[in-house]
């Protein structure tokens, strides 16, 4: 996706037809949760959850040049584009009527976005939008939130709780690791946030001289390690594993009968890694990759 004004910014926006005629019908509404690695894409058609996809955060530079006008254009064009995107891999499962040849202006008919953030920067440009709803903690329907909890935590156990339900552990992880647990009550029993797995590997080659930038294993590692990319990898894998595990373990005790979920873009690795190593503990994890859109759809 483009991150700087488009060359042809102005020009008005193409529109497939599939999705032109639904805007009239107004069943359309797109979710967008901003979490600090990227942007979380999902489309609505009605209440149901039609797709999902992840673009990289919009620069302030390519948006601060611009009149509120221009401003509105720009993110109502990112969002079109964006779905032209993803629609032309076969987007929507809908049966195509007549009558969505009908042509529209985009920039007439902005699509209703949902915006749940984790990153005020990014907030503030999306506020431009001009059918934007931004989503806040007092709006949703679950007890015990303190008021800097992360609004991606709150929807994701939310959604993860309505869909598997209550009580629920949450895991997630992105940017940061988290675990947000709530009771058969929906209220916030509390939860834990770390680095996750992506950061510390970052963090570590940013942070010191000799240490290089390594990636995640495509399997669990050996434990003692001979080389330092080796080395890097079992530090980071074995003691994110064992920790997760542990929250898990602590969280069946207090909560025998609970759903446990796991979202995220590492999820699919941490799993894999909590499966080799933990294999019993890993049994009770559910892949949950849309819980943050599960915990939006209360919110349409
Ligand atoms: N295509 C990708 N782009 C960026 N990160 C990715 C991608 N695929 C997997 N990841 C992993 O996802 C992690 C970020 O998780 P994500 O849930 O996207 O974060 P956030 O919700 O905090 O923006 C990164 O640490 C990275 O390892
Ligand atoms: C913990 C987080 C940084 C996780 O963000 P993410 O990794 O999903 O981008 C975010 O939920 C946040 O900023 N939370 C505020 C603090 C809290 O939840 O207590
Ligand atoms: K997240």
């Amino acid at each position: 996706m483009e991150n700087s004004v488009p060359d042809n910014f102005r020009s008005p926006p193409r529109i497939g037809n599939l999705i032109s005629g639904l805007i009239g019908k107004d069943q359309i509404k797109i979710a967008l949760a901003i979490g600090n690695s990227r942007l979380h894409w999902g489309l609505f058609v009605g209440k149901t959850l039609e797709k999902t996809w992840d673009t990289e955060h919009l620069t302030a530079d390519a948006v601060s040049p611009l009149s509120e006008e221009e401003k509105a254009e720009y993110l109502v064009q990112i969002v079109m584009r964006s779905i032209e995107e993803v629609s032309s891999q076969n987007l929507l499962s809908l049966p195509a009527t007549p009558a969505f040849s009908s042509p529209h202006t985009l920039s007439l008919v902005p699509l209703p976005l949902i915006v749940a953030s984790v990153v005020t920067q990014q907030t503030a440009i999306w506020q431009s939008y001009p059918n934007v709803r931004i989503i806040t903690l007092d709006q949703l329907p679950i007890g015990g939130l303190y008021p800097t909890l992360g609004i991606d935590r709150a929807l994701a156990v939310l959604g993860a709780g309505n869909q598997f339900g209550w009580p629920v552990l949450l895991i997630d992880a992105g940017t940061a690791l988290t675990f947000t647990g709530a009771d058969v009550n929906r209220y916030l029993v509390g939860g834990a946030i770390l680095p996750g797995l992506g950061l510390q590997l970052s963090s570590l080659s940013k942070k010191t001289a000799a240490l290089p930038l390594i990636s995640l294993p495509k399997n669990l590692p050996h434990r003692w390690a001979k080389d330092t990319a080796e080395a890097i990898q079992s530090g980071v894998v074995y003691a994110t594993v064992a920790g997760v595990r542990d929250f898990i373990e602590d969280w069946r005790c207090l909560f025998p009968d609970s759903k446990i979920a796991l979202t995220g873009g590492d999820r699919t690795m941490l799993l894999k890694y909590l499966t080799a190593a933990f294999p019993d503990t890993a049994s009770a994890v559910i892949d949950a990759p849309e819980a943050i859109f599960w915990g939006i759809t209360h919110e349409l």
